[in-house]
Formats: structure tokens, sequence, C-alpha cells
């Protein structure tokens, strides 16, 4: 692999709410075509590390793709120096069409009438974008038609066409079917060989799919990282996942979280535990 200079690197990021650390001095490099799975119980900080990389709650430390420091920008800014997310629900515009949607996100110079009226050819990055999310043949159809997952799919695009080299997906495949999660990896996998991505993700077996490499954190904090044999292997997370048997929050199968006061585990949910880690 050929290391760019234009990588994320964070160092020290903590964010407070109110006096609780909610990520804490959290370190993390991510490369170009390291494709990396953040992964941790419910409320480990995953989110909010997503949230202050694109300006959404301020953070102190040092977040720096390339030569640009993140940290202290406005979103648009930040979206503009080509760092790009997607939210746990898909943000698309359900009333217009999917290139219309992709049109919008390109901007593309148009003002915003003429973007609503047909007209003929499509941008050469809009077509290409279509191609890459798999939507070519749907280009015309309402978004708000679309699969759960092919909705995922257009935001993805939306992102491609805005030229976003970091991309931080939050739960991308939340509620798709096994077919949309095998769909989602291989397109994942392709936009990672030239961007760096970031992938928030509950579904072990999405994760052990697909992942390069994973950084679990809990309680704010980095506790593991390295390929998906590494952290399986680790018993600091082993610990965290398995617990006393009182602890047990990621499932392995369900594409939902686990809600963080679901109580002591049953036996079953332990089961589930273990093959999810394991
Ligand atoms: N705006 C906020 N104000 C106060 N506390 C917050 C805020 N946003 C997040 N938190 C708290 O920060 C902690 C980390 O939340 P975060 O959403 O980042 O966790 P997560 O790892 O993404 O969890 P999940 O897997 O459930 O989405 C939690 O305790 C959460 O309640």
């Amino acid at each position: 692999m050929i290391v760019r200079p234009d990588y994320l690197e964070i160092r020290g990021l903590t964010v407070t709410f109110d006096g609780f650390v909610a990520v804490d001095h959290v370190d993390l490099t991510v490369f170009q075509q390291d494709l990396r799975f953040l992964i941790g119980p419910n409320g480990a900080g995953k989110t909010t590390i997503i949230d202050a990389l694109t300006g959404l709650v301020p953070a102190t430390g040092y977040a720096r793709y390339g030569a640009t420091d993140l940290l202290g920008r406005k979103p648009h800014q930040i979206a503009r120096l080509g760092i790009g997310r997607t939210f746990q629900t898909a943000s698309v515009f359900t009333e217009l069409t999917v290139l219309q949607n992709l049109d919008i996100a390109a901007g593309a110079g148009r003002s915003p009438l003429s973007l609503l009226r047909a007209r003929r050819g499509v941008p050469p990055q809009v077509a290409e974008a279509l191609e890459t999310i798999g939507l070519s043949r749907a280009s015309g159809q309402l978004a708000g038609s679309l699969s759960h997952g092919q909705k995922q799919w257009l935001e993805i695009g939306m992102l491609l066409v805005q030229n976003a080299k970091v991309m931080l997906l939050d739960e991308p495949v939340a509620g798709m079917s096994a077919d949309e999660r095998e769909q989602t990896g291989a397109l994942l996998k392709s936009i990672a060989t030239d961007r760096t991505v970031i992938i928030v993700e509950h579904d072990m077996d999405f994760l052990r799919a697909w992942a390069d490499s994973v950084t679990v954190l809990h309680g704010g904090k980095v506790l593991s990282e390295g390929s998906v044999a590494d952290v399986q292997a680790d018993p600091k997370v082993q610990e965290v996942y398995l617990g006393s048997g009182h602890t047990a929050q990621v499932p392995a199968q369900a594409a939902e979280p686990v809600a963080h006061d679901a109580g002591p585990s049953t036996g079953e949910q332990h089961v589930l535990v273990t093959e999810g880690i394991r």
C-alpha cells in the first residue's frame, strides 16, 4: 500500500458535555484504502467523534486531514474541505428523483429552480456516482420510493459527487437486508480505494466480512485497535463485550443496537454476544 500524505490524523481528541467527558483523548490515524471500523458499546463515543470531526460539537485536541486542521471550523467549511458524513437515518430529498438529489449535492452551478427542470445530459461526475452506487437505472425514480438500502447508497453517492475524500458513515447497514449489506460492503471497499473511510457499526458479521482494521472504543477512550483477529483476541475487548454476563450490548446478528439500559442479559443474549465477537 502506498501511503499518501492526505490521511486522517487525530490526537488527543476530547469532547465534553457539561463536564461529562464523552470522548477522552482519542488518538486515531486512518489511511486511504484502510476500511476502518469504529465499534464499541452504546454510549462509547463513536458518533460524538464523527460529530467533532464534522464541526457539529466543539472539541479539543487535534484532527488533521493532510495539511488541514479540522477542529474549530463550521460544518459547511469542513464539508467543503472534502470531509463527508452520513447519519444513522438517511437524509435524502424524498420528493425529488435520485438524479435531482445528486444534482443538488453536486451543486453543478445551477439555480435551485433549474435543478428541478428536466434537462439533457447528466454531468460526468453524477453519472459516475450513479454507476458506483448501482442506481443508474433508478436515476429518474423518486428517492422516497427507494428501498432503505438504496437510500443509504444515494446518500453515499451525494458524498461522492461532492468529492468527499474522507467519508464518516454512521451505521450504514442498519436495517438493511442481507443482499443490501453485501452490496454495501462491496461499495465501501471500492470507494475506500482512494478515500479515507471510517464506518461506525454494530453489525459484527458485516465487520468481520469487510473491515481492514478496527478501533474499539469504550467510555470515550480507545480500548483496542488492530485487525479483526487482533481485537477479537484482545482480552480487554472480550471483557467489555462479554463482561460479567450483565453488560451484554452488542448483538451478533441484529442490525440495530441494543439499548444501553437493556438490563441484565439473558442466557440467550449472552450466547449472541459471544458469537458476536468471536
Ligand atoms: N449533545 C449531547 N449532550 C450531552 N451528552 C451527549 C450528547 N451527545 C452525546 N452525549 C453522550 O455522550 C456519550 C457518547 O454518545 P455517542 O452517541 O457518541 O455514543 P455512541 O458510541 O455513538 O453510541 P451508540 O452506539 O448508542 O450510537 C453518551 O453517554 C451520550 O449520552
